[in-house]
């Protein structure tokens, strides 16, 4: 965890330690001050100028707080560096998170991580590590002192002192303990808050708002009681430090008294030691302070790590674009075999299939045959546990990830929109396509209407997840975007929802052109789809059982026959 956070804090730690210098001098500039007044109470009362005593406490009140409000400025900008050097890495690294970590992931927990969590660094960086060294400076400085005055004393001191941190030993696991729960309670109501926020009007269309209520109060109580825990243990290291000064000053008082009733040290020594006891306090209170404040920021730290162990792909930058032009890719699956998860069942037996390139394949089955799942593992967004997929002769495994995604253009089932504007979301594949391809590519996707009726064009905000748009038209908006990518394979999921009739025919029309001069593969709900496909693979729990064109695999394949009789969504058009 050390590790961890001195690795956000090493680039700051010049800063950090002007910091940590400026607070040092405001303090001596604070003790300073007893001595010029000292000076200017005697100028006084010996009838001098007291001009330049004066202007030094003026100068020292001045130098105090300037120096006083750079070094909490210093050490708070410092502290912000921290956090956002921390929420950069998060960021980058779950953008970067595999499927499969984030199938096992909450987001809402992910996304508290990142801002609630990295949040605690703040204090950490500033009044913990500066008080840690601070304190920590002063107090050995303070020990090694009471060593040359009277090391006996200072053995009965450090023995208090020890007792005390054995003490200190069994609180502080407890604030730790209770932070995590804390910070893992603010985690479970971000996954509920998403959760329930990500579909309100199915919420609220079962009537389930005062379940979800609980379910978010219970997380929130959760969090407060495990907080009032971690308080109560910080205060009790709190008083336990200044409990063991009081008794260390009694004891000092105690067995100093006696040493000289023997002779063995003079009263002088005895007060000066004391003096240190004194003076240890204020050290003493900055540490223990400092580690128990550590303990919430090891908490969220320990989070943030847990987060940075997901397994994630390497980084890379990002891929050109095909061309207009480039080659359309081929395809083909050698003997597959694919489960989601090692106690999860296979979804894949042995999967094969050659794609040539050019022309459209549809890929037909029974709901839960392993269509989507062909398309996960064409985007490697999982790895096949046998077998090999290969995109122009060449195993994905060998690809460039980025290189092998910019080839490929991907039009999800379900919530292919983002929030944003509809320009957001056509540029999103393809930032860089001018305005003359999103016009044509809107006429061709029939958007250009829908365009014409909204006042703001194409700065239209669609909504979370498209909720603005109809099913229709965000599935345009998706095959929109991935035609703008010019993919050299599209990957088509189709909407198990209707198209209207006019549409459905004119986005059939488009796919038939594109397949001209790009591979495309279609996951087919529709009848017309899969009758105007080259090739056909009819898929059947998690193996290929045929392949063909629509009238041939009507005559030689049982079950595509039936399909066809009766799954299909109706031929419109
Ligand atoms: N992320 C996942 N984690 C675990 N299991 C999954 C995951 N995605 C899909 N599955 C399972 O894998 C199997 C195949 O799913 P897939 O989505 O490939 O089917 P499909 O043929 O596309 O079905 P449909 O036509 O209903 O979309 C299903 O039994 C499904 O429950």
């Amino acid at each position: 965890m050390w590790r961890l956070l001195l690795g956000y804090v090493r680039p700051h730690r010049w800063a950090l330690l002007a910091g940590a210098l400026l607070s040092l001098v405001t303090g001596a500039t604070g003790l300073l001050l007893p001595l010029v007044a000292r000076g200017l109470i005697g100028d006084l009362a010996h009838d001098r100028s007291i001009t330049w005593p004066l202007l030094a406490m003026a100068g020292l009140v001045v130098a105090n707080a300037a120096v006083g409000a750079l070094g909490s400025y210093v050490l708070r900008r410092t502290a912000e560096s921290v956090v956002l050097g921390a929420r950069r890495a998060l960021s980058s690294y779950l953008l970067r998170l595999r499927i499969t970590a984030v199938d096992r992931s909450e987001p809402g927990d992910l996304m508290a991580r990142i801002t609630s969590d990295t949040t605690l660094l703040r204090e950490v960086t500033t009044d913990s590590l500066v008080a840690l060294g601070t304190g920590g400076l002063t107090l050995v400085a303070t020990v090694v002192l009471m060593g040359v005055v009277d090391p006996v004393l200072l053995g009965v001191t450090l023995a208090v002192i020890a007792g005390a941190g054995t003490v200190l030993g069994a609180i502080v696991p407890r604030i730790n303990r209770a932070s995590r729960r804390a910070q893992d309670a603010v985690g479970v109501m971000g996954a509920s808050l998403e959760r329930i926020l990500g579909a309100l009007r199915t919420v609220k269309a079962s009537g389930a708002e005062h379940r979800e209520e609980r379910t978010l109060h219970e997380a929130a109580e959760e969090s407060w009681r495990q907080s009032v825990s971690a308080a109560k243990w910080s205060a009790a290291a709190g008083n336990t430090a200044g409990l063991a000064m009081q008794i260390a000053f009694i004891t000092v008082l105690a067995v100093g008294g006696a040493r000289v009733a023997t002779g063995a040290i003079d009263v002088g020594t005895l007060v000066a030691f004391l003096l240190y006891v004194f003076y240890l306090m204020s050290p003493i209170q900055q540490v223990v302070g400092a580690v128990t404040q550590y303990q919430t920021g090891a908490a969220a730290l320990a989070r943030i790590q847990e987060a940075l162990r997901l397994p994630a792909e390497p980084p890379a930058g990002p891929a050109p674009l095909p061309t207009a032009g480039a080659e359309p890719a081929t395809l083909a699956f050698t003997d597959v075999r694919f489960r989601y998860a090692d106690d999860l069942p296979y979804v894949h037996h042995g999967v094969s299939f050659d794609i040539p390139a050019r022309g459209m394949t549809a890929f037909v089955g029974p709901s839960g045959a392993g269509k989507t799942t062909v398309f996960s593992l064409i985007e490697r967004f999982y790895d096949p546990g046998s077998g090999v997929i290969t995109l122009d002769g060449c195993a994905l495994a060998d690809w460039d990830l980025p290189r092998l995604r910019s080839a490929i253009g991907y039009v999800e089932q379900d919530a292919p929109v983002l929030s944003g504007s509809l320009r957001d979301n056509l540029l999103l594949g393809n930032p860089e396509a001018d305005e003359d391809a999103v016009t044509e590519v809107l006429r061709t996707t029939r958007l250009d209407g829908l365009l014409a009726r909204l006042p703001q064009g194409l700065d239209t905000l669609v909504g979370h997840r498209g909720t603005k748009l109809s099913g229709g038209e965000r599935q345009r908006v998706a095959i929109a975007r991935a035609l703008l990518r010019r993919p050299r394979l599209l990957l088509l999921d189709e909407a198990t929802s209707q198209l209207d009739a006019v549409n459905e025919a004119a986005l059939r029309d488009t796919v038939a052109d594109v397949a001209r001069s790009t591979t495309v593969l279609v996951v087919a709900h529709r009848l017309s789809t899969v009758t105007m496909a080259d090739r056909i693979v009819v898929m059947d729990a998690g193996r290929v059982r045929a392949m063909g064109t629509h009238r041939e695999l009507v005559d030689a394949d049982p079950l595509y026959a039936e399909l066809a009789a009766t799954q299909f969504l109706a031929t419109a058009g």
